[in-house]
């Protein structure tokens, strides 16, 4: 077992970016914060940049990542990619489960469970997501909730190697609300329970971002939240002014 791993800054540029949004991702590995070795920085670009992406960053800290993959390793499966071809394209990361998906698609915990699977076969780093909806948290299921999205996610093969956990609550998704200090505290201490009931010491080394609405203004504040290693950002990663600015508060 190797050391609890760096905090990981992670960019999920979704379906935004064309070409010349190459000179961002240059820009974020150009930059001295992260040659400073305090964190590790990912950004999960849409597929179509993933190879350029990868190439560009290939000499640099910055990780590149996909967003999704399919449970299988290859067929006849119109539109998607495997996390074969991810790992082919040189990639590092993928996002599965994130709620934008779990939504319209309706992945369910099985399907992300297959999905981390078939990541990890690749030498991929699963980045997992959970959250709750604005009506489970209303209605006070939210630890419930999470605590049946973690069991049915995630495979048993799961270490701080190969799986991070992103806690994004649906209600804070693209709204510019994100959750109080005091729920966000809450949230990851109930996840690192779970995760360390399941697995042991790797519970403790498997890192916990926060995704919602960061932004520099607010990134300081819950990046230092016990267990709360790192960010997943979505609008404020689609610069590099941006994402480096939420960097800097490490
Ligand atoms: O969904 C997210 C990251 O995966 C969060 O998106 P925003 O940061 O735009 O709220």
């Amino acid at each position: 077992m190797g050391p609890v791993p760096k905090p990981l800054i992670a960019g999920n540029w979704k379906m935004n970016g064309m070409r010349g949004s190459l000179a961002q991702i240059k820009e974020i590995a150009a930059s001295n914060m992260l040659a400073s070795g305090k964190f590790d920085a990912l950004i999960c670009v849409p597929a179509t940049l993933l190879h350029s992406a990868a190439l560009v960053t290939s000499d640099t800290p910055l990780k590149i990542g996909a967003q999704d993959c399919h449970d299988r390793e290859n067929g006849a499966y119109t539109g998607d990619i495997s996390a074969g071809m991810i790992a082919d394209s040189l990639g590092s990361h993928v996002i599965i489960g994130h709620s934008e998906r779990r939504t319209r698609y309706r992945e369910d915990d099985a399907l992300v469970r297959s999905k981390t699977i078939a990541a990890h076969k690749s030498g991929l780093i699963a980045v997992v997501c959970i959250g709750e909806t604005e009506e489970e948290r209303s209605s006070g299921r939210t630890l419930d909730v999470l605590r049946y999205q973690l069991a049915g996610s995630l495979p048993d093969g799961a270490t701080g190697e190969n799986t991070v956990i992103a806690y994004e609550p649906v209600w804070a998704i693209g709204t510019g609300r994100t959750a109080s200090i005091a729920d966000i505290a809450e949230a990851h201490r109930f996840i690192r329970s779970e995760l360390c009931k399941r697995f042991n010491s790797e519970g403790d080394r498997m890192r916990i971002l926060y995704g919602g609405s960061v932004k520099a203004s607010n990134a300081d504040e819950i990046l230092h939240v016990e267990n709360v290693d790192g960010a997943l950002v979505g609008g404020a990663s689609l610069t590099a002014r941006d994402f480096l600015s939420i960097c800097s508060a490490y």
